[in-house]
């Protein structure tokens, strides 16, 4: 089946459902595409994140998007949504979030129930979030490199002091809409985690993603990281998005206009010893 994705992927829909529709989330794009629909619903009553939000909250800052920290800034709320459904983020969940940026995938998060432990290497946009959600003991941001930071005991200890509180989560989620220049990196730092983390969902630029998911040995762009992908994980196609929901949209070839985004499920230990 991960042979034929590339294939498929390529010629489905860009996403048009509510992320709260529970047919499109049930839905496996790989075995059967998905109906277009325009059952287009937002209960939310948050102010969206669109594009004058986004470019408010940058200007408050007096802040460029810096391609070099790969800030592409999401503008569509129910992509949003669907990336916190896709997780199936609930009530009393530990999620952590890598480039909170502006906080449009965090308020989201929030609102779902989640408390949100963000690690953002822009000193600006971890000042701008942590004044975001400062209203609420739900949120907390550490202004880190991702691919330095000691990620584990910050889980940990969070992970800990969550369970003296309530009814301990036993694994925390990850939901991102992760840096592009960083994914390989993320990936490789991520999956090892299956004893901290149930769920990894991760939009991703499509280049990137088609190189994570094709398993093929007879293909020239396996690489080592789809034998380390594979290795960890079940990566799992969910939709797709359009890249004229970014801020600044990416500049990349017509063929790489789309970004994806794939669930890895975790378990205790690697499938292979399993
Ligand atoms: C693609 S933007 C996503 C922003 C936001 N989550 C959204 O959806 O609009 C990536 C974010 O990751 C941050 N970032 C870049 N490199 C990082 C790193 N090494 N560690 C942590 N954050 C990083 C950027 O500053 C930016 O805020």
């Amino acid at each position: 089946m991960k042979s034929a994705t590339p294939n498929l992927l390529q010629s489905l829909p860009p996403i048009s459902v509510s992320p709260r529709n529970p047919s499109l989330l049930a839905h496996n794009s790989l075995t059967s595409p998905p109906k277009r629909t325009l059952d287009i619903t937002c209960a939310s009553k948050r102010s969206p994140d669109d594009y004058h939000a986004t470019l408010k909250a940058l200007n408050s800052r007096d802040r460029r998007p810096r391609k070099s920290l790969g800030q592409h800034y999401m503008l569509n709320d129910e992509i949003n949504e669907q990336l916190v459904a896709s997780a199936n983020v609930e009530e009393g969940d530990l999620v952590l979030e890598i480039g909170p940026g502006t906080g449009s995938l965090t308020n989201v998060l929030i609102d779902a129930g989640a408390t949100v432990l963000a690690i953002e290497k822009d000193a600006h946009m971890a000042a701008l979030v942590r004044e975001r959600f400062a209203d609420t003991n739900r949120f907390k941001v550490l202004q880190e490199d991702f691919i330095k930071c000691h990620i584990r005991s910050h889980m940990l200890s969070m992970l800990e002091s969550m369970g003296s509180l309530s009814e301990k989560p036993r694994y925390a989620k990850v939901v991102a809409n992760i840096p592009f220049n960083i994914s390989t990196d993320v990936i490789k730092q991520l999956l090892p985690m299956g004893d901290i983390f149930s769920e990894i969902v991760l939009l991703l630029q499509d280049e990137t993603a088609l190189r994570l998911v094709e398993s093929s040995l007879r293909t020239s762009e396996y690489r080592p990281i789809n034998i380390f992908v594979n290795f960890y994980s079940d990566p799992e196609y969910k939709f797709k998005v359009p890249r004229s929901n970014f801020f600044p949209q990416p500049k990349v070839s017509k063929r790489f206009s789309y970004v994806f985004k794939y669930m890895f499920c975790r378990t205790l230990c690697p499938k292979a010893v399993l």
